[in-house]
């Protein structure tokens, strides 16, 4: 991927993600992480190579809403009570309203903010608000999700707890899930694959399968294979050149 100013933000990036998976994409800044999910999402446009999503065009996947896209920041409208940010996308699609209401509602108890419907934004943790992100992402019910470094502005405690909820969220819908991360142990907490990127140009060093057992709880960070995927992420890393790590 070449932008018009001649940057070359990404240059060999071959992945397939099978339905169900849980991927993350890791690296340092620059490195094209969040190019390759925008890419994916057809927000902008490969200048070389092809990509497909369930067989279709990111245009067709993106027309057809087989995906939905979570950003860094929770973008919600504040003059909009939590269920009526949830409701929008399917507002905007010309759903009719008890439907609009019942897939809203379905969403928000997904997400455990059932209670929090007629809530306005600005009522609710930073954490809570990004949950809402994610009920409006699924809002569509779609088979696959896009997460562009969610929890990355949220506290430790509040980050683990929202990692443990995105698991079950994604153990009980079966979704397929690519998610951005700058976080060693967030990335093999939450992985069945990460995707380890470096930068100049932006580039795919290696793919590590995370094979530790689920469901994953707060006790599997305390394994010692949790330590050696963090480890091994980390070599990687360092590998291509892409963190100075200090010893
Ligand atoms: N619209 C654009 N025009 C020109 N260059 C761009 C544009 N968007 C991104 N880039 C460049 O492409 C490269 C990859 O950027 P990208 O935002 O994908 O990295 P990233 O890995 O997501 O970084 P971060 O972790 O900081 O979000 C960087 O060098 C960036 O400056």
């Amino acid at each position: 991927m070449v932008f018009p100013n001649g940057t070359v933000a990404l240059k060999e990036a071959n992945l397939e993600v099978a339905p169900g998976e849980f991927i993350s994409l890791i690296g340092p800044s620059g490195c094209g992480k969040t190019t390759l999910l925008r890419l994916l999402a057809d927000l902008i446009q490969p200048t070389s190579g092809q990509i497909r999503i369930g067989g279709k065009s990111p245009e067709e996947a993106r027309k057809s809403r087989a995906y939905g896209y979570v950003f860094q920041a929770p973008t919600l409208m504040e003059w909009r009570t939590v269920l009526a940010n949830v409701m929008l996308p399917l507002e905007i699609m010309g759903f009719p309203g008890p439907e609009r209401r019942a897939r809203a509602e379905k969403m928000l108890a997904l997400v455990g903010l059932e209670k929090f419907a007629r809530h306005y934004p600005w009522q609710l943790s930073g954490g809570m608000q990004q949950r809402v992100s994610i009920a409006r992402a699924l809002a569509f019910d779609p088979q696959l999700l896009f997460m562009d470094e969610p929890f990355g502005a949220l506290d430790e405690i509040t980050r683990e707890n929202l990692n443990l909820e995105l698991l079950r969220l994604w153990r009980e819908t079966g979704k397929t899930i690519v998610f951005v991360t700058h976080s060693i142990p967030e990335a093999v907490f939450l992985s069945t694959r990460i995707v380890v990127m470096t930068p100049r140009p932006g580039k795919i060093e290696t793919v590590i399968p995370v094979d530790l057992p689920q469901p994953r709880t707060f006790e599997t960070r305390e394994t010692t294979r949790f330590f050696e995927l963090a480890t091994a992420v980390r070599e990687a890393l360092r590998k291509g050149h892409g963190y100075e790590v200090a010893e």
